[in-house]
């Protein structure tokens, strides 16, 4: 996936500008996460991705076609639960490959094997409405996979759990992804996050939003929740808070 010049501005000439000529690859299976201060355009940029939203100019790119509406190619998870209401849990993970035309054996292969994958396979048969949040997200991871999307955008989909709920999805989502190595692009604002998931972290300014600087984490997998502790762990922390600290400091 390409992210090239993009820039975005809402409303006219004079209002605000989110992004500022921002580029950026994903390589194919890579894990990449977007972490910046509020504000900075994370999650604008996450939107003109999945073509929810034109860009002022700059292309993105996905396998080599331009972005341009949302399509099955991008797999969505989102903060806000984005189920659907009527549908249980096993029709939302088998919208996507029934949209694509999958036959009937197949799709049911495919939901069992992404509810087990999640450990939602008991609750199959349960509505949305019935299950706790961290419950919603993992449908919406298993039903973003189940589309086997080119690319993953996943713009703080553990935002709205609970500390101890979010290490157990960070967990998942470690286990998910290092089976199914699918290509992610993935926004937080929580830095052990970045650093336990992803291969590589981007740092972003304030607004307008640029990329300042890019992180390689080289800590090895299969990785634990205890990496937290490692001094490689902490020493990469520490260059990241520094740097939004400074961009904290220069926006006051
Ligand atoms: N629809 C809109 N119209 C006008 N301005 C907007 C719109 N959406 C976002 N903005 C502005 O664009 C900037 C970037 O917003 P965005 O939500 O992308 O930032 P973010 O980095 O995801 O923030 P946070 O981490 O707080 O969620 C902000 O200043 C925001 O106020």
């Amino acid at each position: 996936m390409a992210i090239e010049d993009v820039t975005l501005r809402y409303g006219d000439a004079n209002g605000v500008l989110a992004l500022d000529d921002v580029s950026l690859k994903v390589a194919k299976n890579e894990f990449c996460v977007i972490v910046g201060p509020s504000g900075c355009g994370k999650s604008s940029l996450l939107y003109l991705a999945a073509g929810l939203n034109d860009a002022t100019s700059g292309v993105i790119k996905v396998d080599g076609r331009e972005v341009i509406e949302p399509g099955p190619d991008r797999g969505m998870v989102f903060q806000s639960y984005t189920l659907f209401p009527w549908l249980t849990v096993r029709a939302n993970i088998e919208y996507g490959p029934k949209r694509k035309g999958l036959p009937a054996e197949q799709r049911r292969q495919i939901v069992d094997q992404y509810l087990n994958e999640v450990g939602l396979a008991p609750f199959a048969d349960h509505y949305p409405a019935q299950l706790s949040g961290g419950m919603k997200q993992r449908v919406a991871i298993a039903r973003a996979l189940a589309n086997d999307p080119a690319v993953l955008l996943m713009d703080e989909p553990f935002g709205a759990l609970d500390s101890q709920t979010r290490g157990t999805m960070q967990k998942l989502l470690l286990r998910v992804w290092e089976r199914q190595q699918k290509t992610v692009l993935f926004v937080t604002h929580d830095i052990d996050e970045a650093l336990v998931l992803g291969d590589r972290v981007l740092v972003m300014t304030a607004r307008p939003g640029k990329i300042k600087a890019e992180i390689k984490v080289d800590i090895p997998r299969p990785r634990s929740m205890d990496v937290i502790l490692e001094p490689d762990f902490i020493a990469l922390k520490r260059r990241i808070l520094g740097l939004l600290h400074d961009e904290i400091d220069e926006d006051h």
